[in-house]
């Protein structure tokens, strides 16, 4: 099997007035298709750099990144523009939901600047829902949802489009236990689904339970825990 995403010998640095910092040193994985992947790691140690990079948000400093086999390096801005909005879903802490909005209009977001037909769009918005468990929630305005339902509306946001990727950047920091478990269940499913790869970003290694492979940062340096 060819893994959706590749790095290869991928470092990124930034550039201060008191020099160069280097936050991730020669990182070199392969994700594939149907892992659901936990990234830890002490404060500072790159995380989110790393989820940048896999989203396609940032570039490496030095190195490639292979995104289903084509190297991302050669791609232009456009092509690069339609990976990120296509074939990559985000799931953010804070939800990042349309306050006043209901759960389809907030699902339907992710079509916007794409020539989609209403009706498919609408299609695609209430499977999305329904693969997140909130079938008969779509006419809800989202400040009447829990803190996990409101997040369930983010992965659904983010699952829409049939991404190939799912990225989530502590999604269950601001919930209680039980939201979180209910959160994390339903990525869980997802990955077990086997078309998508999932990548979560967390500080809670209480989670690793649900999860498939376990990745750490410890100072820039990648290493695969058992
Ligand atoms: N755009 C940037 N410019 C300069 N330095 C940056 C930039 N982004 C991140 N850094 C630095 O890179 C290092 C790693 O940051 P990163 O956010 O990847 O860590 P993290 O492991 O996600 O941390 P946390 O768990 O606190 O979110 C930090 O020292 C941070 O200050």
């Amino acid at each position: 099997m060819k893994p959706i995403l590749e790095f290869r010998g991928v470092s990124r640095s930034y550039e201060s007035g008191s020099g160069t910092q280097t936050v991730l040193r020669d990182v070199n994985i392969s994700i594939f298709a149907g892992e659901f992947s936990a990234i830890t790691g002490p404060s500072g140690s790159g995380k989110s750099t790393f989820l940048n990079l896999c989203a396609l948000l940032d570039e490496p400093t030095t190195g490639e990144i292979y995104f289903d086999d084509v190297p991302t390096s050669g791609l232009s801005e456009a092509l690069l523009c339609n990976l990120r909005k296509n074939a990559v879903g985000m799931v953010f802490q804070q939800y990042c939901l349309l306050p006043y909005r209901t759960v389809l209009e907030n699902v339907l977001f992710r079509f916007r600047y794409l020539d989609m037909d209403s009706a498919e769009t609408r299609k695609l918005a209430r499977n999305a829902l329904a693969m997140v468990g909130l079938e008969g929630f779509e006419d809800r305005s989202t400040h009447q949802l829990s803190g996990g339902e409101m997040q369930r509306v983010g992965i659904a946001r983010a699952i829409a489009l049939k991404p190939r990727l799912l990225v989530a950047d502590e999604p269950t920091g601001n919930l209680d236990s039980a939201a979180a478990a209910q959160v994390m269940r339903c990525l869980q499913q997802l990955g077990e689904q086997g078309d998508i790869a999932i990548l979560l970003v967390t500080h809670d290694e209480s989670l690793l339970k649900y999860t498939s492979r376990h990745l750490s940062f410890n100072d820039g340096l990648l290493t695969e825990c058992e």
